[in-house]
């Protein structure tokens, strides 16, 4: 029988537990942040930097942060890298079971404050789904009398064991840029990793998967145009906050997103759907 618990960490975030016969998982209300997901039987399938030490208003460096309303950096100085969403405190709005399958669904409350960010009337909510399976979709209603436009990313952290044994896969036929740079087009179905990688794909299938020497993580992306993949290697490890300098051996980041052309422009009354879904190959 699942199991819903709520607990506070001793640094003071609160989070939500879940334990069923498909699943364990766990959700920091802070950025509505997940932070554990081990189907049953199997391991955990997302990473979480043992150098993080959990602290309110930081988001946490790994599972999956909520980039929202924008993705990366602002061009308006000092707003923060990845939106706002992360490092802000989510309302738990339900919880249901059916057939052990978990759902959990959240609000972001926009406070006056915010609207020097994000002077728009939206709502926002992310659904976590916890089965074998994990699928989260972040969603985004606008509510306002004007388009809205926004870029957005579920930035999965995953345990890949060994980065140089890692490949992923499903890529051929996309288009990429990197620190600025392209589009380029991608030749081969797979991607190796020998230095820092950090791109934006476009034009990519619904499904990528990545070979690891512990087996292969799947993940697919609905209603996203973008994704990110990312591995940060030697130099940027050491400048990383809440990250160990031998981090980047055991990570990668493979992020269902909309972000620089791909951007979410919603007309007034308009809902958009952000989903992304993993597991491990059987
Ligand atoms: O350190 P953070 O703000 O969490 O960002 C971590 C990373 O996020 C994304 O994957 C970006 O593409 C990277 O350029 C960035 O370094």
């Amino acid at each position: 029988m699942a199991v819903i618990t709520t607990s506070v960490h001793p640094n003071g975030l609160e989070y939500i537990e879940v334990t069923s016969e498909l699943c364990y998982a766990r959700i920091l209300l802070q950025g509505a942040q997940i932070d554990s997901f081990i189907p049953k039987g199997q391991a955990p399938l997302l990473w979480v930097s043992s150098a993080d030490d959990y602290q309110p208003g930081n988001g946490i460096r790994g599972g999956i942060p909520v980039c929202w309303p924008w993705f990366g950096q602002h061009p308006n100085p000092g707003w923060p890298q990845h939106g706002f969403a992360r490092n802000r405190q989510w309302r738990h709005l339900s919880s249901e079971i059916q057939d052990e399958v978990v759902t959990l669904k959240f609000v972001l409350p926009l406070l006056e404050a915010d609207r020097r960010f994000w002077p728009h009337n939206t709502r926002v909510e992310l659904h976590c789904r916890f089965g074998q399976q994990l699928r989260v979709s972040l969603i985004n209603i606008n509510l306002d009398n004007h388009p809205v436009t926004l870029t957005q990313a579920l930035h999965s952290y995953f345990p890949i064991g060994d980065i140089h044994q890692l490949v992923a896969r499903g890529f051929k036929g996309a288009h990429y840029i990197e620190f600025g740079n392209g589009p380029y087009a991608q030749t081969t179905d797979d991607v190796h990793f020998v230095q820092e990688t950090d791109r934006v794909y476009n034009g990519l299938g619904d499904e990528q998967q990545l070979q690891t020497p512990h087996g292969v993580i799947v993940v697919k992306r609905a209603h996203s145009q973008s994704a990110v993949l990312w591995n940060p290697w030697i130099e940027k490890s050491q400048r990383l906050s809440r990250f160990n300098d031998d981090d980047y051996l055991q990570m990668v980041c493979l992020e269902a997103a909309n972000v620089r052309e791909d951007a979410v422009t919603l007309a007034p009354g308009e809902r958009h759907e952000l989903t992304t879904e993993i597991s491990w190959q059987i």
